[in-house]
């Protein structure tokens, strides 16, 4: 996967790029990144990107025809197919970003992330030039980066042999619908706290039937809206009416 994000701070992406399991994989080459800085295209000679808004209000707009050319020459740099490719705009104003997109974008060869500052573009960009809008969440940060690299984040964990043989994104809370089961490691104590028996009982299927009841349990308490919509499993539905049953005690 080739993922460009057209970025007025480029280094900002190194903590993507050059850390953790994406940067080793990008440096393996199983996914490819590059930064185009709409200032290079600039037409002015004190390389202006933004201006101020029309109608009037706060702040600035970033301007239309840097960020065309930018989103034009990340396309030329498209490698695979040009038919499997995405421009995208991180914005509040966009679809929120959920686990099904996730593995959607992560089927892409070729991926443009258009990172926005100020108070945003100018729409005449998103009209001819953005595939779609996607948002990270209901607040505002300041700027497309940190959106950018979160979602870069998550594709990138379904790209095959991202995560190396250990890991498997598979496994995420979420790729199965639910919210993640408690994790404990050594010392089997830790200020008077025991590590559940079960789990260091070597009983495998015990253990898995644990770690699915406490997911259950933690996404019934913490977002049952994640259960209206999912079908349940004859085991999952067994474990649910077990929880309801303890509650209503
Ligand atoms: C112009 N700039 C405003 C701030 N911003 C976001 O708050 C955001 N992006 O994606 N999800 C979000 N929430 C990015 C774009």
């Amino acid at each position: 996967m080739f993922i460009q994000a057209i970025t007025l701070f480029p280094e900002m992406f190194e903590s993507i790029t050059e850390y953790g399991v994406t940067g080793r994989a990008r440096k393996q080459d199983i996914w490819q990144f590059a930064a185009i800085n709409p200032r290079q295209f600039a037409d002015n000679k004190l390389g202006y990107i933004d201006d101020r808004p029309f109608g009037g209000g706060v702040g600035m707009v970033m301007m239309a025809e840097p960020l065309f050319c930018a989103i034009q020459a990340a396309k030329q740099q498209f490698s695979g197919s040009l038919k499997n490719s995405r421009v995208i705009y991180l914005s509040p104003q966009g679809q929120s970003l959920s686990h099904k997109k996730v593995l959607e974008l992560s089927q892409l060869d070729n991926l443009v992330l258009l990172c926005g500052r100020y108070e945003g573009v100018d729409e005449r960009v998103l009209q001819t030039a953005v595939d779609e809008e996607i948002s990270i969440g209901d607040f505002v940060v300041s700027g497309g980066e940190l959106p950018a690299m979160m979602l870069m984040d998550a594709v990138l964990r379904f790209v095959p042999n991202v995560l190396g043989e250990i890991a498997s994104a598979e496994q995420d809370s979420f790729a199965d619908g639910l919210l993640d089961y408690p994790h404990y490691t050594r010392p089997a104590e830790f200020q008077g706290m025991a590590v559940p028996d079960i789990l260091k009982s070597g009983n495998h299927a015990l253990i898995a039937e644990w770690r699915l009841e406490q997911s259950l349990r933690r996404t019934l308490t913490r977002r049952p809206d994640l259960l209206v919509s999912r079908e349940l499993l004859p085991q999952e539905t067994r474990l649910l009416d077990k929880i309801r049953q303890e509650s209503d005690e």
